[in-house]
């Protein structure tokens, strides 16, 4: 033996100490190995919903119905089966409304816990005694293990159930049991979880949804351009600062801050009532914000318009100081005659639908004025010293990656960088070029360096490679030529507008692209997938998620409300079951009262994907890959035992 390997074996042994021990955890490895693949769920895009984002969480796009007809099949009606998913969901709202109009709520609950037993019995059927355990909440684990474990031993087997049951009901516990059983269900019916990024902005409440995250069992998460640039705010990237206040802006959304992060707007309220007083700012106008009130609606338009112009000039001043992202040419503020009101573009010239700068030297137009430096200074200490948004920054950079290789799958929020042939887009990342997997590791890698790095150098760089992503045309996050945000502002003609996709987004029908991009990240070919979000898919035009022959799939649909429209559906979740694989199309999600009364799913349709012959089990994941080499280790731990090289410890 190596005196390496008996070094370990060493170690090893002082975690299984006996024969007895090694060999017991052989056993159980390999029960765990023939157990069913656990269900992993992928959510992408979902901009702040937290409501549509939670109830697609309770009913884990079908997973709780498939479960429900696993067990009652046609012994239960629709109608029947359709009441007890929605109790599931949201099981206290549901029984309030039960109670209403229930004659016998004894009856009721008997029965209720019953079905919730049988279904809570299948969804936990996928695991080990010890991980449902771990899932059972404190106060009811042992009823609940003693409820959904076969005893064979017991002779009068219902007697002994009912008896529990009747007890639970006779001493007032039935409803909290009830909600504890419909929990224990929904967090069963999902192993894994994926979120594909864009977390933040257009939406509400993307700081209930990482509150939400911060409690998820087990999870993953790829980012999204869209939380990268909060990524950046919370580190104190200006440009990041400003972009995130002007999207929060422009969405009615300034609530998120003051209220979700409790980060004072004051400074730049002030600034904008002085700076744009007689500026109606209609270029700005608030999307949504519907309970605003007039005066509201003026205040957000005249910050609107303060935080985009402070943006404009700090992306005007990162990208002279940042020559090396090559994006020179979208500081647009020189190319302003302020004089005339219009701008020249690509050597046409175009009339500026605004041309009230009162802030801007046009001389200088870069240069934040005196009070612009010190709103921006006061917004920068603001959001690096807010305790929740660097908690939560923290769970993206705990739990988040640029891409994830994960049961074969690849999975990232937005594309690979290619050229007009498919081939692999080589991008200068400080003055050193990357393409494919080594452009993801090298932005990864700054923008960790952004939070951890010592050096001051390097931990600037980091900060800024994080607006980079944010914007860039050779940045996988966001894909396109350029970011059209002040022309869209500023503009008229729609052609400015444009924002040209890299050619990615046109080859993913291409097979042989495909193969590539699966071969450079170490897939094996055949059975893998590509998972990304990011580009709404327009279901309403005919479009599908599955692209090239089922190798890829796009799954943003839209959670985003506003972009409902142009969707045709609320988006798209996968989920990749011990049977295949099945894409569930969301409608639009009213709200969580609506699903409870009308009992509605939200799912208007499973499409499946894949389904394969004979169900998969652990031994066929990642997971059941490292299981496996823990038991080749115990076994040469064994063989050492019994050959007298190591020597039992108890
Ligand atoms: O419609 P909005 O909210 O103004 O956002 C448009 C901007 O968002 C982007 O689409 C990026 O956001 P996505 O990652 O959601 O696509 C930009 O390309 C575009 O300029
Ligand atoms: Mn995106």
């Amino acid at each position: 033996m190596e005196k390496l390997e008996l070094k370990y074996l060493e170690r090893l042994s002082q975690l299984y100490p006996t024969i007895a021990k090694a060999s017991t955890e052989i056993i159980n490895l390999q029960a765990i190995l023939n157990l069913p693949k656990g269900t992993e769920h992928f959510l992408t895009d979902i901009h702040g919903e937290y409501e549509a984002f939670s109830h697609v969480l309770k009913n884990g796009s079908g997973s709780v119905r498939r479960k429900i007809n696993d067990v009652f099949g046609h012994t239960l009606n629709e109608q029947d089966k359709r009441s007890l998913a929605t109790l599931i969901y949201y099981p206290k709202e549901k029984m309030e409304l039960i109670k209403k109009t229930e004659e016998d709520i004894m009856d009721w609950y008997k029965i209720t816990l019953y079905r919730l037993i049988e279904v809570c019995k299948e969804a936990a059927s996928k695991y080990t005694r010890s991980k449902v355990r771990k899932a059972l909440p404190p106060d009811f684990a042992y009823v609940i293990e003693e409820l959904i474990t076969e005893k064979s031993d017991l002779t009068d087997k219902e007697a002994y159930y009912e008896q529990i049951i009747e007890t639970i009901i006779t001493i007032g516990r039935a409803e909290v049991f009830i909600i504890a059983l419909s929990e224990v269900i929904q967090r069963l019916v999902v192993d894994h979880m994926h979120i594909l990024g864009d977390i933040y902005d257009r939406g509400p409440g993307p700081h209930e949804i990482m509150n939400k995250l911060e409690r998820y069992h087990s999870l993953d998460i790829q980012w999204g351009n869209h939380d990268i640039v909060w990524m950046g705010a919370a580190a104190g990237q200006t440009t990041c600062i400003a972009n995130v206040i002007r999207i929060c802006a422009r969405y009615a959304n300034l609530d998120i801050l003051e209220d979700g992060y409790g980060i004072n707007l004051l400074p730049l309220a002030t600034f904008s009532l002085i700076h744009y007083k007689d500026d109606p700012c209609s270029c700005f106008k608030i999307k949504g914000g519907n309970d605003l009130n007039p005066a509201e609606i003026s205040l957000q338009m005249k910050m609107h318009k303060a935080i985009s112009v402070i943006q404009f000039k700090l992306e005007g001043q990162l990208l002279m100081r940042r020559k090396e992202f090559h994006m020179a040419n979208r500081a647009l503020l020189d190319s302003i005659d302020y004089a005339n009101g219009t701008i020249r573009l690509d050597g046409k010239e175009y009339k500026l639908l605004d041309s009230n700068f009162p802030t801007i030297d046009p001389d200088n137009p870069y240069e934040l004025s005196s009070e612009e430096t010190l709103v921006v200074e006061r917004l920068t200490s603001a959001f690096t010293n807010c305790e929740k948004l660097q908690r939560h920054m923290n769970l993206l950079l705990k739990k988040g990656s640029l891409y994830k290789v994960y049961n074969n799958n690849l999975l990232y929020h937005g594309c690979i960088p290619l050229n007009e042939d498919g081939s692999f887009k080589a991008v200068d990342i400080y003055g050193k070029k990357y393409k494919g997997k080594a452009l993801y590791e090298v932005l990864e890698a700054y923008v960790r360096k952004a939070f951890v790095a010592i050096d001051e150098n390097e931990r600037e760089k980091g900060k800024d490679i994080l607006w980079f992503i944010w914007s860039s045309p050779g940045s996988p996050l966001f894909g396109k030529q350029k970011m059209a945000t002040f022309e869209r502002y500023f503009l008229a003609e729609k052609e400015t507008h444009e924002e040209k996709k890299n050619p990615y987004y046109r080859l993913l029908e291409d097979e042989t692209v495909i193969n590539r991009i699966m071969r450079e990240f170490g897939l094996e070919e055949g059975c893998a997938h590509i998972v990304n979000g990011h580009v709404p898919v327009h279901h309403a035009a005919g479009e599908s998620p599955i692209k090239c022959n089922g190798k890829v799939l796009v799954i943003d649909g839209g959670f985003s409300k506003a972009y409902q429209k142009e969707t045709g559906i609320a988006g798209y979740t996968l989920i990749y079951n011990s049977w295949g694989m099945i894409l569930a199309a969301h409608e639009p999600f009213t709200s969580a009262e609506d699903a409870i009364t009308r009992e509605t799913d939200i799912l208007s349709d499973s499409i499946l994907v894949k389904r394969s012959m004979i169900r998969k089990t652990v031994e066929d994941t990642d997971n059941g890959r490292k299981l496996k080499e823990n038991i080749e280790e115990l076994k040469a731990l064994l063989a050492a035992y019994r050959s007298g090289t190591i020597i039992e410890k108890e």
